[in-house]
């Protein structure tokens, strides 16, 4: 049973990945403040011997997908993982599922098994069906040849952004506290973030995608329902049928299977 409402503070459980500290080898940097916690990764990326967390306890232009602008109210959580990848850009892009994974569960680990999250393809984490967290996959490199892979995922612990602040899109945004009256902080998140991510990319590491594709469809929102696809040029409304093994949507339309590799998902018919 999650906390009652408006109960200040969740305890912070043992994640799923059975560790109870932080993940061996990983660095752990927390910045005052930062212009974003993705363009701070790669730029640190060159001097790091490995995979090392940044975190911002402010964020004053974050970076969201697609060119958006990510705003974060104070007493949100922004953070990035850095790394050097192993394999090119599609091993690169199947992390993005990876950290959605991470974040859904940490926040399960954090506040209870019934809080109603859910992820939307690609990798947004929903909560009571608004946008609660957001991930952007950036790197450094050319070509097949990725040095340096940054994951950047922001979490509205505290507040979600004003309508006016954000460019509408396909999820209302909402914050942990505006819905479940739970107070979890940053640091707290991180915790159990680089915790899950761990056990998640392990995972990976050792079985391939097939481990985190079938948790990542076990956790996913509107799965066999009809949804919109709207890439910058193009619309398609069909039946939601998973993922490839590359992480692309598949959808079933009037016209047969469609295979997505980028696109902005509405629910409903559109
Ligand atoms: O548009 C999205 O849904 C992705 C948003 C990603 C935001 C996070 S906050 C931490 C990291 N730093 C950034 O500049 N962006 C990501």
């Amino acid at each position: 049973m999650p906390p009652p409402r408006g109960r200040p503070r969740p305890r912070p459980r043992v994640s799923e990945a059975g560790a109870t500290g932080w993940p061996e080898g990983v660095a752990r940097h927390v910045l005052e403040r930062v212009d974003s916690t993705n363009a701070e990764a790669l730029r640190l990326a060159p001097q790091l011997s490995g995979p090392a967390w940044v975190m911002a306890r402010r964020q004053e232009a974050g970076r969201g997908r697609r060119g958006r602008a990510w705003i974060d109210p104070p007493g949100n959580f922004a953070a990035t993982l850095v790394m050097r990848p192993e394999g090119g850009p599609a091993d690169a892009a199947r992390m993005s599922f990876v950290a959605a994974l991470a974040v859904h569960d940490a926040l399960r680990d954090l506040c209870g098994a019934s809080l109603n999250v859910a992820l939307k393809w690609p990798n947004d984490v929903l909560l009571n069906g608004g946008k609660l967290s957001g991930i952007l996959l950036e790197s450094a490199g050319s070509g097949s040849h990725v040095t340096g892979l940054a994951i950047g995922i922001g979490v509205n612990l505290a507040a979600a952004p004003g309508a006016d602040e954000i460019e509408p899109g396909p999820a209302r945004p909402v914050s942990l506290k505006g819905e479940t009256g739970l107070v979890v902080t940053p640091d707290e998140m991180l915790d159990a973030i680089a915790r899950s991510f761990d056990h998640w990319s392990r995972q990976m590491r050792d079985y391939g995608f097939g481990p985190i594709r079938a948790a990542w469809l076990a956790r996913a929102a509107r799965l066999g329902e009809t949804i919109t696809a709207r890439t910058g040029s193009a619309e398609m409304t069909g039946r939601f049928d998973g993922i490839d093994e590359t992480g692309a949507l598949l959808l079933t339309t009037a016209q047969g299977r469609e295979v997505v590799p980028a696109a902005d998902i509405y629910f409903g018919s559109g």
